[in-house]
């Protein structure tokens, strides 16, 4: 079998001094999806961000995407953040620019520099979240539903080896939530390994994933009740 895309081993996860997560045991493998739950303010946000280099793992072990976060230093998160692709609750758009400029700044911010190339991959992951008609809108022409088709665009730039969605459907209705799910899913289907925090039961029991919860400081894994 591969290597884990992720093993943490008795992770503590730290906002400052303050302890959040304490003894965090995590092995997500390759076209694995999960879904990554917990009330208001119980550190899903944390453990996100202690995997994306932008907190510091400070006690226990790590690796994500062959990277060890105890000993990431500052000059390597961008290289870990080009092998996974990150989605927000808030879309994190550039407004300045059109869609097509939004995914082409990525990508010439991470090296490409071939026109031709650029052009194709963006047509790729537009067709991938079936936006490639709306290439040329300002990204604040979008729905909030539109939006969120772009951001998960622009996490498959780089054909990221783990895809870390936090709160993807949050700021949506329950509709477009359901397509937003349905659209990361077929991701998933397509081989691509997910990590998604959300509060959204409604898409929890409509697609089945394994589901982790963030409790009094602890990260365990829910055991499926069976259904009669
Ligand atoms: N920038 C920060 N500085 C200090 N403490 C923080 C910071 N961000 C979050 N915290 C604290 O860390 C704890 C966990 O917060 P976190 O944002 O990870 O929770 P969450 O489960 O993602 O919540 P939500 O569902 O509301 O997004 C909370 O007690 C919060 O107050």
């Amino acid at each position: 079998m591969d290597k884990p895309v992720l093993h943490l081993e008795n992770a503590a996860i730290y906002q400052r001094e303050n302890l959040v997560l304490s003894q965090v045991n995590l092995t997500i493998n390759k076209g694995d999806f999960y879904y990554l739950i917990g009330k208001t303010g119980s550190g899903k946000s944390s453990l996100m961000k202690t995997l994306y280099g932008d907190l510091k793992l400070q006690e226990g072990t790590g690796s994500i995407v062959d990277f060890d976060l105890k000993n990431l230093k500052e000059k390597d998160i961008p290289f870990l953040r080009r092998k996974i692709g990150i989605v927000f609750q808030d879309f994190k758009l550039l407004s300045d620019r059109t869609v097509f400029g939004n995914l082409e700044f990525v990508l010439k911010a991470t090296g490409w520099k071939n026109k031709d190339e650029i052009k194709a991959k963006i047509n790729e992951v537009l067709e991938k979240v079936g936006m490639q008609s709306q290439h040329y809108k300002n990204t604040f022409e979008l729905s909030g539903g539109e939006q969120q088709r772009i951001a998960i665009a622009r996490a498959l730039l780089n054909d990221p080896e783990l895809i870390l969605a936090d709160e993807p459907t949050g700021n949506l209705d329950p509709k477009t939530s359901l397509e937003v799910m349905e659209l990361l899913n077929e991701i998933h289907k397509s081989g691509k390994t997910i990590l998604m925090a959300t509060h959204d039961y409604q898409l929890i029991v409509k697609f089945k994933h394994t589901t982790l919860k963030v409790e009094a400081g602890e990260l365990f894994e829910v055991v499926q009740q069976a259904t009669n």
